[in-house]
């Protein structure tokens, strides 16, 4: 099987282009292919696929191997992987498990619009939001110090989130619109360098903190913006912008 590498931020994905249905979606086979010993190694899987009314279909894995819902550093790479498959020329329409997705390339910076969030609630004084994968957000001092382990993986695991599972962000305003975000995932089951719904909902506590338009938020493996436009507690015309690119190509054995 032929297989694309792509990293978004240093949140990487295996990518395949499954326009002919021939991957077989197996969990064992997923978790392998993302194994970072035994197989190529990532964050996630995605699937490239037609869709009659879209210009593609993203399917994503996790790297436990399991289908979950929506990664959007994975839906920018997917963009880059659809616009050097020749898919569409600048501007794309993509349907994902979360619903519609719009999104822009140019000189490799992708900007993806993200679905509106309609409530932010809180789990005493930590936010927990929906921004197309479920986020609990923190915020920290001392954030390049965390445990972010630890703590991400006690929260995940706590009684009102083990059945579902949940991201856990940890959050540090750097200056009036820019701040540091470290993510442990769900499905992963470790922080990774970057997590773009997490980023996007780590913003948002921000901007309805602080009455902005966007900010610029710093991760592990590189540097994003979320813009959005806020009314009342519910969020809307959400985009979240920075850099994918193309690491590697092979071919590997699956059966
Ligand atoms: N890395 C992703 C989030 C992927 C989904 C998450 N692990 C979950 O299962 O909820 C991102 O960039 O958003």
């Amino acid at each position: 099987m032929e297989f694309y590498k792509y990293q978004g931020t240093g949140n990487d994905f295996v990518m395949v282009d499954n326009r002919d249905l021939q991957f077989p979606k197996d969990k064992n086979i997923i978790e392998k292919l993302c194994d970072r010993r035994f197989g190529i190694g990532a964050d996630g899987l995605i699937l490239l696929e037609n869709d009659p009314d879209y210009d593609f279909k993203m399917v994503y894995y996790n790297s436990d191997g399991g289908e979950s819902t929506m990664c959007g550093n994975g839906g920018r790479c997917l963009v880059a992987f659809a616009f050097f498959l020749d898919v569409f020329e600048d501007k794309c329409k993509f349907i994902a498990i979360d619903g519609e997705h719009e999104a822009e390339i140019h000189n490799g910076i992708i900007k993806l619009k993200m679905i509106d969030v309609d409530t932010v609630s809180y789990d005493g004084n930590d936010a927990v939001l929906n921004t197309g994968s479920p986020h609990y957000v923190k915020y920290v001092e001392n954030i390049a110090d965390y445990d972010v382990y630890t703590q991400g993986h006690g929260i995940r695991n706590s009684e009102n989130y083990k059945e579902k599972g949940i991201n856990v962000n940890f959050v540090e305003k750097i200056s009036d619109n820019e701040i540091f975000v470290r993510t442990y995932e769900r499905g992963v089951e470790d922080e990774t360098y970057s997590c773009g719904t997490g980023v996007t909902a780590s913003a948002l506590t921000f901007l309805q903190k602080d009455n902005l338009t966007s900010v610029k938020v710093k991760t592990l493996g590189g540097n994003l913006k979320v813009y959005a436009e806020k009314s009342g507690d519910s969020f809307c015309n959400i985009w979240l912008e920075g850099p994918a690119k193309q690491v590697f190509k092979g071919k590997v054995d699956i059966l």
